[in-house]
């Protein structure tokens, strides 16, 4: 209970559930809030308002204009007919019989019926351009989100604040940027129709006017509180949201599937929904009473000061200062024009609430913005001599201890070398930070001399393949997961496809599924299969040969291949044209041994390195040696364990 009170405004205070631990918190969440205030967010609106105008012009700048145009005729048209009904109302109760009061009439009955034709037009055509325009811009900006998402640096990826930040972003782009184009539109129609009432109230006595501000003002705090709430449950709960969505994947996803299952952890996985749903409804409940009871409050006070504006109209009408029909036109217009600044209100604090997520938008963009390293003219050399770690250290994003400690080496154009080691000795990191995938935090990473820091950061990972140790498999037909890595490469009659897939054994895989090269690797699709891990692997070493690259990277490319599929990779890369310099980090030590030369990694830090024969020169308890020598024994006849001693003893 103590938790679920100290919950309250704060989801991740007082609860016990592992699963609910406040890493999962956006670290600055209450910078945040503040950063999304009412003022500061008032004083944003016109800045958001631009932004918006400006998105919408880049697609259709003709639409806009029309959309302006009508919507601020529409606005005038509504305030010309109120006018005008005034008129009317004051025609007809004049004294007189009653045909001639009607054809005194009829000039300003014609003029509201035709303020009422432009007016509906009007709306009719603003509301058809504000939609057109908002299904483009919800188009570009969720294209936007996807590319930036997938430009920025992986080290984004440790850092949770920016997953938090691009859910906002994403769910941003689906609701509410279109959302926030069409609430200002309605606010501008909004307000030029209120200034066209205020003006015909302002006409029939000015003192008119404050009681009906009065009305209204209570009602819009209760609006907008209740807006920015919302958003702060939002974007307070989004961690616990984006938790949640992950397990929901869980349950479509064709691997995790047969885990679940044969784990059977369904009860552990139906808990954390659970837990989860149990904290979404709480707050959101919580929300839903706070908001009731700021709705209350704005409608009593409304409710008052709508009282004191018609108590005030009939003391006017008492003591004679507003004689009878222009007191039934004001009636019409404090209705009317209690109508209107309801709108205009409604549609502000729709805006306010739907810039707050276009803000959350702005910000991911610039986010991700400052995170890329700026565009540089000196580019990474192509085909170059040598790629040289120079005491090279890295800690990732995130982390206390450094993963690499001071490493230096130095490749050769074609040579074939191998990072040997340990688990989580940092074999796999020096090969990212070799491939650009990350920055070193010490040290330089140059190719021929030029550091890798100074260059343009996408030119660093032209010319670089690299096998993943665990490969994804792309929605995408056999054939292009092969060519994915150069889609734009020539190749007639397929030659070159046909050749990497025979290289790395996809050319059996091809002839195994079953609409060969066309055959779409997800199960999710029709004419879909599932690989085996085997099969994957082929693909995603196949894909890096077709990329035809100066620097190929192989992180395990065979730990789920049969022997014979082994045995031809290791020939395959050991043939490797002499124009490929070719890193492979494996534990399978017999493989180790073809290449040119040898580091051995431990604890981030290389320990020993050259070619086989030297390392194993070192004799029995060096790294190297010791590696090897224990995977080599157990394929003697007798099986032996680490040190040599046979397993039976
Ligand atoms: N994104 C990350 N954030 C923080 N630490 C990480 C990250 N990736 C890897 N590490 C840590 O860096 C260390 C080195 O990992 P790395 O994957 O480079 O080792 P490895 O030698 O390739 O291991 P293996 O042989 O098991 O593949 C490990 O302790 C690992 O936990």
């Amino acid at each position: 209970m103590a938790g679920r009170r100290a919950r309250r405004g704060d989801p991740f205070a007082g609860t016990e559930n592992e699963l609910v631990t406040p890493p999962w918190r956006s670290a600055d969440f209450e910078a945040q809030a503040r950063n999304t205030s009412l003022w500061r967010m008032a004083l944003r609106l016109p800045d958001t308002a631009r932004y918006l105008v400006g998105l919408a012009w880049a697609r259709r700048p003709a639409l806009v204009a029309l959309v302006v145009t009508t919507t601020a005729a529409a606005g005038v048209a509504s305030g010309f007919g109120l006018y005008s009904t005034a008129s009317v109302l004051r025609q007809l109760v004049t004294e007189g019989p009653t045909p001639q009061r009607f054809l005194a009439a009829l000039p300003a009955i014609l003029v509201v019926v035709a303020a009422l034709a432009v007016q509906r037009s009007a709306d009719a055509i603003s509301q058809y351009g504000t939609e057109v325009i908002g299904v483009l811009m919800r188009r570009t900006c969720e294209e936007e989100v996807f590319r930036v998402s997938v430009t920025v640096p992986l080290s984004a990826y440790d850092d949770p604040d920016w997953y938090n930040a691009r859910e906002l972003a994403s769910q941003s782009t689906s609701m509410h940027v279109d959302g926030a184009w069409s609430r200002m539109v309605t606010a501008v129609g909004s307000l030029t129709g209120l200034a066209a009432t205020a003006a015909t109230l302002a006409l029939l006595d000015p003192l008119l006017l404050p009681p009906l501000i009065v009305s209204v003002i209570p009602d819009s705090w209760a609006a907008l509180t209740n807006s920015r709430a919302l958003y702060d449950m939002m974007r307070r709960l989004s961690p616990i949201r984006r938790r949640r969505w992950l397990i929901e994947r869980l349950a479509d996803n064709e691997i995790a599937a047969p885990e679940i299952r044969a784990y059977q952890a369904q009860p552990v996985l139906q808990k954390d929904i659970t837990a989860f749903g149990d904290i979404l409804q709480e707050e959101e409940l919580a929300l839903a009473g706070r908001q009731a009871r700021n709705r209350l409050l704005g409608r009593a006070a409304g409710g008052t000061g709508l009282t004191i504006a018609y108590a005030l109209l009939a003391v006017f009408v008492v003591t004679g200062r507003v004689p009878l029909p222009v007191a039934g036109s004001a009636l019409i217009a404090i209705q009317t024009g209690r109508a209107r600044l309801a709108d205009v209100v409604l549609a502000v604090n729709r805006l306010y609430e739907e810039s707050l997520y276009v803000n959350a938008f702005r910000e991911f963009l610039r986010d991700c913005a400052a995170r890329v390293r700026p565009p540089r003219p000196v580019l990474a050399p192509s085909r170059p001599h040598t790629y040289a770690f120079h005491q090279v250290s890295f800690t990732y994003p995130g982390a206390s201890d450094p993963v690499l400690h001071e490493v230096s080496f130095t490749l050769r154009h074609g040579e074939k070398v191998a990072f040997a080691g340990l688990n989580g000795s940092g074999k796999t990191t020096a090969a990212k930070l070799l491939a650009g995938l990350y920055e070193p935090t010490g040290g330089r990473i140059t190719r021929d001399g030029v550091d890798m820091a100074l260059v343009d950061p996408d030119s660093v990972h032209t010319g670089v393949a690299i096998v993943m140790q665990d490969p994804i498999h792309w929605p995408v037909s056999l054939a292009a997961n092969i060519r994915l890595g150069r889609p734009d490469r020539d190749d007639p009659g397929d030659t070159a496809l046909l050749a990497a897939a025979a290289s790395a054994g996809a050319d059996d895989v091809a002839a195994a599924v079953p609409y060969g090269w066309d055959t779409m690797l997800s199960k999710q699709f029709v004419r879909g299969t599932r690989l085996s891990g085997g099969q994957e692997q082929r693909v995603a070493i196949a894909r890096a040969l077709y990329r035809r690259a100066d620097l190929l990277i192989a992180d395990e490319p065979t730990a789920s291949l049969d022997a014979i599929a082994e045995g031809r990779i290791y020939r395959t890369l050991a043939e490797l044209d002499e124009r490929t310099t070719c890193v492979l980090i494996t534990h399978r030590m017999a493989s180790v041994r073809m290449c040119d030369r040898i580091y051995v990694f431990d604890a981030g830090r290389i320990i020993a390195q050259g070619t086989h024969d030297e390392l194993m020169a070192l004799g029995p308890g060096s790294r190297y040696h010791d590696l090897y020598q224990t995977q080599a024994s157990g394929y003697q006849d007798a099986a032996v364990s680490g040190d040599g001693r046979p397993l039976s003893a």
